[in-house]
């Protein structure tokens, strides 16, 4: 019986079995072919993918936690209605339930939880992933040539990048209290690895909040200070804090939850993103999972997100993270406050 096991480990683990599923939802879509891309904004675009994993966590979510205030980055009128019954998961991962949960978060109601979803977080990526998956060069070029928004630049750096980046691509279910980020999963549905002779497709590595992290190996940062940013969504701004933290080395990789794998995986220490355009989706799983490992992430300006359900849903003045407290007052320090103050006034 799991009735006596703590709502807030019950949710995170049924969120690690729903993200499981959204998952092979996103590599559906793909082996279908047809993403149905939509643009939302400038430079801001949904898939059939994106739409159909927010419908599957949040019907399978809200089914079992029907006080619990879920929000999708793509909320909306189109998104809503009747789903397929094996899209609706009720099960729930064992090696959460069985996690001791901290004694503050023991006894929350699910008034008091918000759940920020990112379906599909990386979806430039998700796109131009798709493009690499044709393998008859006409029809990439063709593809090329009706996609919405891939310059020559990029097209030819996809051409060199193999499957292009689909690792970037993740499913974010972050799980907040009292508008702070407790619990958090980053689902990746195609990292790649071989288990006993036999090729695994997706993980899902989650946080809680005094407990620890689980689904992945955490690695110590590494020598030399490596930071991670954007790879679609740069300006002069973000390329300004890059250049004053003295890095060895920027890495330019997608998505909010794929770059805080890259800071607990040790393949950097800092991301820096000097801008605004992520959303509370984006940053509340990254920022648990991030947090129960011992790393922080705040805005520019070192303030953290408030993830209550009134919050405006925009992270206006960036996102600062690092692997340790110390690391991020070192980038934090760096940051001048002609910059801090550019961003405050956006
Ligand atoms: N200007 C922007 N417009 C729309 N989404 C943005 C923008 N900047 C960042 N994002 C969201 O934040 C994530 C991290 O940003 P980046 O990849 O540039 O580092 C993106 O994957 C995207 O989420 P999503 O892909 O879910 O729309
Ligand atoms: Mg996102």
């Amino acid at each position: 019986m799991t009735s006596n096991i703590p709502l807030i480990v019950r949710l995170l683990a049924s969120s690690v079995s729903v993200a499981n599923r959204a998952g092979k939802i996103v590599r559906d879509v793909m082996s279908k072919g047809e993403l149905g891309i939509v643009e939302k904004g400038k430079d801001d675009y949904q898939t059939e993918a994106d739409r159909s994993a927010q419908r599957c966590i949040v019907a399978s979510l809200a089914a079992q936690y029907p006080k619990v205030n879920i929000i999708g980055e793509e909320d909306g009128p189109d998104n809503e209605g009747d789903i397929a019954s094996d899209w609706l998961i009720s099960e729930a991962d064992k090696e959460v339930l069985s996690l001791e949960c901290p004694a503050g978060l023991r006894s929350v109601k699910e008034e008091e939880i918000v759940v920020w979803v990112d379906p599909l977080d990386g979806t430039s990526e998700y796109t131009q992933g798709a493009l690499m998956l044709k393998r008859d060069p006409w029809e990439r070029w063709k593809m090329y040539l009706t996609h919405p928004f891939i310059s020559i630049k990029w097209y030819l750096s996809l051409l060199q990048s193999n499957y292009g980046f689909l690792e970037h691509v993740t499913v974010l279910i972050g799980i907040s209290v009292n508008e702070k980020p407790v619990a958090g999963v980053i689902h990746q549905p195609y990292y790649k690895t071989i288990l006993g002779g036999e090729k695994i497709i997706g993980r899902t590595i989650w946080g809680l909040q005094e407990a620890g992290v689980g689904g992945f190996t955490p690695a110590p940062p590494p020598d030399s200070l490596i930071i991670t940013t954007t790879r679609s969504h740069s300006n002069p701004l973000v390329e300004k804090a890059l250049q004053v933290m003295n890095a060895a080395q920027v890495l330019r990789v997608g998505g909010a939850g794929y770059k805080v794998l890259q800071l607990l995986e040790g393949k950097a220490s800092i991301y820096v993103f000097a801008s605004s355009g992520c959303k509370k989706w984006d940053t509340c799983a990254p920022e648990a999972v991030l947090s129960a490992a011992g790393g922080k992430l705040t805005d520019i300006l070192g303030e953290f997100y408030k993830y209550g359900g009134t919050e405006s849903r925009p992270n206006k003045t960036g996102v600062l993270a690092a692997v340790s407290k110390d690391l991020h007052s070192y980038a934090l320090n760096r940051i001048p406050q002609e910059l801090k103050e550019a961003l405050s006034k956006k």
